[in-house]
């Protein structure tokens, strides 16, 4: 019988990674309640799947599951732990395809994009099943001649995250490595919006070896009741967040009264500046890539472009024709190189901030306007004479929306970009030596792209400052906040 996953089914080699159960403490189950929620196609409009709609008990007995299985994990030696995150990276990338079509399909970015993020994703697989050999811890010289002192690392335990639906394998994954690595246990709750790749690669865990419990992916409908189970469940040590700052503040607040370990990767606001002594083109190929990546929904994505006022003229040109050639449509077929947004609110909300920059004196150079295909389909846009009393200029847009602001030196530049309550990511092109240095140090961010517009990799320390977040994920910094340290001092 043909159901509604079977035109996803149909284009996959393995159809199985179609998951419509949750994997609950090692087992594929429905919600007790038969409820179910439906995964839409955001280019399409269509549903592909339901998913269970859990309840707050049975994400309680994932997380039951996980503390049985923690301690075993944690016994073993770390190689060991190291071979089954081996395999499991192996799985993702032999299925890097099927996992890249499920992520188009339920998130809308184009293919190539998807098949980008996959290995990204496996790439945080494969880093941190060797980050979990690396973990070392010290001896200092007793402040007695009878003491000994020894500092050892260990496993924080039960570790519980929440994952946004604009990289529904790779923000996953870049959290579950390094739990795992570190001898925790993990339980996930990925957006509704975007369950099927998280449900897919928890498939391949278990094909890898990860034992039962260990790893949970618990699909819900009612984010903000399973937020609180996470924060209220004594057995939970750690809270992983990735979203908007909004939801992280509620989250720390919950999280305060455990006095839980927390990790927050939030919402940006990048400011990308374009010194008079820029290579315009290579600028140019930098916006284009640090602005529509992923349609612009991403936390790191260019939300305000500046340009020094000698250039401003030149590098707007060369932007129009560069965004002209971006192609909008479905993100399965050949050539799209921008996709859907993800739902009708994130379209409300480009044309929010477009309505008010037009208000305000901006003037649309190309673009401005849905997309001829209509549905989530939106012109990639360029607005000038953009200005700071623009809502563009203190919210993030997470959309293919480029304000173009003018400024006159590096002072006024540096004021600007930092004058914001986030400090995720920031970009700015120039040659002069000493700009480079001053400029880098001066930007108040976690991340600072100079004459590149992609900085995201599993081997640097990925995280933000001021209201951007709290802790670092990735590189040989990423397993820290999934482990406590020990002072050991011993009387000798
Ligand atoms: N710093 C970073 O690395 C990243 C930051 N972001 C930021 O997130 C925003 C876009 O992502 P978006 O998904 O809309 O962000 P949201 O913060 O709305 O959602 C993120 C996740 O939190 C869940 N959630 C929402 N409300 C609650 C709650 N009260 N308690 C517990 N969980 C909750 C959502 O569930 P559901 O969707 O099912 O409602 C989703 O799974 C942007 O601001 C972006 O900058 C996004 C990705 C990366
Ligand atoms: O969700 C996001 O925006 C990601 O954190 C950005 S990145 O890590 O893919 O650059």
């Amino acid at each position: 019988m043909l159901d509604e996953t079977t035109n996803l089914k149909s284009m996959l080699r393995r159809p199985d990674l179609v998951c419509d159960a949750a994997f609950v403490g090692g087992e594929w189950k429905q919600a007790a309640s038969g409820a179910t929620f439906a995964v839409m196609n955001p280019a399409r409009g269509d549903v592909i799947a339901h998913v269970p709609d859990l309840s707050r008990a049975e994400v309680a007995q994932a997380i039951d599951a996980a503390q049985k299985a923690q301690k075993p994990w944690a016994a073993l030696a770390a190689k060991d732990r190291a071979k089954v995150l081996r395999k499991w990276y192996d799985l993702m990338m032999e299925n890097q395809e099927d996992l890249a079509i499920i992520m188009t399909s339920e998130q809308g970015k184009p293919l190539a994009e998807a098949r980008g993020e996959v290995a990204y994703g496996a790439s945080f697989v494969e880093w941190f099943g060797e980050e979990a050999k690396r973990v070392y811890g010290q001896t200092i010289l007793g402040h007695m001649a009878d003491k000994r002192i020894a500092v050892i690392k260990q496993p924080i335990g039960v570790a519980a995250g929440i994952t946004p639906w604009n990289f529904p394998n790779a923000m996953i994954a870049r959290k579950v490595a390094p739990a795992l690595a570190a001898g925790c246990a993990f339980v996930v709750r990925p957006a509704s919006l975007t369950p099927l790749s998280a449900l897919a690669m928890a498939k391949l865990a278990e094909e890898a070896g990860v034992p039962k419990g260990l790893f949970s992916v618990v699909t819900s409908n009612s984010a903000s009741e399973i937020g609180k189970e996470f924060c209220e469940n004594p057995i939970v040590r750690k809270l992983t967040f990735t979203g908007s700052t909004e939801v992280g503040r509620i989250l720390l607040k919950q999280a305060a009264d455990q006095v839980m370990k927390c990790s927050m990767e939030l919402g940006g606001n990048a400011p990308f500046i374009v010194f008079d002594d820029a290579d315009l083109d290579a600028a140019v190929e930098g916006a284009i890539a640090c602005k529509f990546r992923n349609n612009g929904q991403t936390c790191v994505c260019a939300n305000r472009i500046y340009v020094q006022k000698g250039v401003y003229d030149a590098f707007a040109a060369k932007l129009k024709v560069a965004v002209e050639k971006l192609r909008v449509g479905d993100g399965l077929a050949d050539g799209t190189t921008l996709g859907p947004l993800i739902e009708p609110a994130a379209i409300k909300k480009v044309q929010e901030h477009l309505d008010d920059a037009l208000s305000k004196g901006g003037k649309v150079l190309t673009g401005g306007k849905v997309h001829d295909l209509g549905g989530q389909f939106f012109e990639p846009t360029i607005v000038t004479h953009a200005t700071k009393d623009m809502l563009v200029s203190t919210d993030e847009t997470f959309g293919p929306f480029a304000p173009l602001f003018m400024f006159e030196d590096e002072d006024d530049v540096i004021f600007q970009a930092n004058d914001t309550i986030f400090g995720l990511a920031s970009y700015f092109y120039a040659k002069d030596l000493s700009r480079v240095t001053r400029v880098a140090e001066a930007l108040e961010y976690g991340i600072v792209g100079v004459n590149t517009g992609l900085i995201s990799t599993e081997v640097a320390p990925f995280g933000g400052v001021k209201q951007s977040g709290l802790g670092r994920e990735g590189s040989s910094h990423g397993m820290d906040d999934y482990m406590e340290m020990k002072y050991i001092c011993t009387g000798i």
